[in-house]
């Protein structure tokens, strides 16, 4: 095969470009072509050596795969059919309603975000989903944060044209954030630290609930996306999906592998902060939204990350002879991943625009 002939797929991954050439027949390496399912139940066992179990395969999800299915998880199925009746109610309103709590309105880049409005990839339009995103804050008494600051503005936008969106949102909030927790718990099992090894890092953790709404692409190719090839600055993430298949993972063959909704599951992945501290043992694995179902998409990722302050290392099981210590600041890395997405919140003022990169070639140009 000439270089010339030679497929790439692009993306930005922990914040940088990059591209992976596409691997077929005896080119291919040994990488996954589906997704784990994984049975959690066993997280909610007194048992500590049922803890281990499931914590022993998701470890095995995160090193091969970055990506795993989490079933029997105790979210109450009613707690999620009634979030996403209030999501659809959400992007249901006239667009000036959604456009009161417009993100650039607010200073911890939080609330709704209308169609095309980020371009993690692609020269075309930009992504197609419009976005509603609310997280920790000590200030909100939902939050039930020990120590709130004594003044502070508030990091979340609530819509007035629809109150009671806050309370079912928080609602979803309080519940994934309980899951979360304990899956926190299971990646210490995994990487052989002690059950609450990252307690301390995850006291008021930084959180995001992102509802999301793919309409359906009118074109089928991939420069018309849902949301581009990308990894998650996060420890992890937690999507639920409702009935349209639009999620795709990429293998290290730069295989799309698709991640269908499957009922009563999450689909959880690992981030860049995980992957970080575990010096790339946990793998951060991109991917895409591709919505070509025809049909309306909604999803939630649930977005969980250290406490702000928290700095990060890589854990003593992870640790290799010779490593630097990283020491990166968990707020000011997540900060800067936010605002480089979003280019026009007013914080940016005065930056020039970033590079775009087009999915379909790699030809790079300054984003529009
Ligand atoms: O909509 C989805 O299924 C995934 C969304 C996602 O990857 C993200 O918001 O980071
Ligand atoms: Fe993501």
């Amino acid at each position: 095969m000439t270089v010339s002939e030679q497929e790439y797929v692009y993306y930005h991954a922990g914040g940088l470009r990059g591209s992976r050439p596409v691997l077929r027949g005896s080119a291919a390496k040994e990488t996954f072509d589906s997704i784990p399912i994984i049975d959690v139940s066993g997280l909610f066992s007194t048992d500590i050596e049922k803890r281990k179990d499931v914590a022993t395969k998701i470890g095995k999800a995160c090193r091969e795969v970055g990506f795993f299915y989490a079933e029997n998880h105790d979210i109450p199925d009613a707690v999620i059919e009634e979030t996403f009746k209030t999501v659809k109610k959400f992007f249901a309103m006239p667009q000036e309603d959604k456009m009161e709590v417009h993100l650039h309105k607010n200073a911890a880049l939080r609330g709704y975000e209308p169609l095309f409005e980020t371009k993690m990839e692609g020269i075309g339009r930009g992504d197609m989903k419009e976005a509603f995103s609310m997280g920790d804050d000590p200030c909100e008494p939902e939050q039930n944060s020990s120590t709130p600051p004594p003044s502070s503005a508030p990091q979340n936008s609530w819509p007035k044209a629809y109150p009671s969106f806050r309370p079912k949102v928080y609602d979803y909030y309080i519940h994934v954030l309980a899951f979360a927790r304990k899956l926190m718990q299971a990646f210490a099992l995994a990487l052989d630290l002690p059950e609450h090894y990252f307690d301390e890092a995850t006291s008021f953790p930084m959180v995001g609930v992102r509802i999301l709404h793919y309409p359906p692409q009118e074109r089928h190719e991939a420069t018309d996306i849902g949301l581009g090839a990308h990894t998650d600055y996060t420890f992890f993430t937690l999507v639920q999906q409702e009935s349209v298949a639009a999620l795709q993972v990429l293998n290290a063959n730069g295989i799309w592998i698709d991640a269908p909704p499957k009922p009563r599951t999450y689909v959880v992945n690992v981030g860049d902060f995980l992957s970080l501290i575990t010096n790339g043992t946990f793998k951060s694995t991109v991917h895409r939204v591709l919505n070509r179902s025809g049909e309306e998409r909604y999803s939630i990722p649930f977005f969980f990350s250290p406490n702000k302050e928290a700095t990060l290392d890589v854990v003593p099981t992870c640790k290799k002879e010779g490593d630097v210590e990283k020491g990166v600041n968990a707020g000011q890395y997540y900060m800067e991943r936010l605002r480089a997405a979003r280019w026009k919140h007013p914080s940016n003022e005065g930056k020039p625009a970033p590079e775009v990169q087009d999915i379909a070639t790699g030809e790079v140009r300054v984003g529009a």
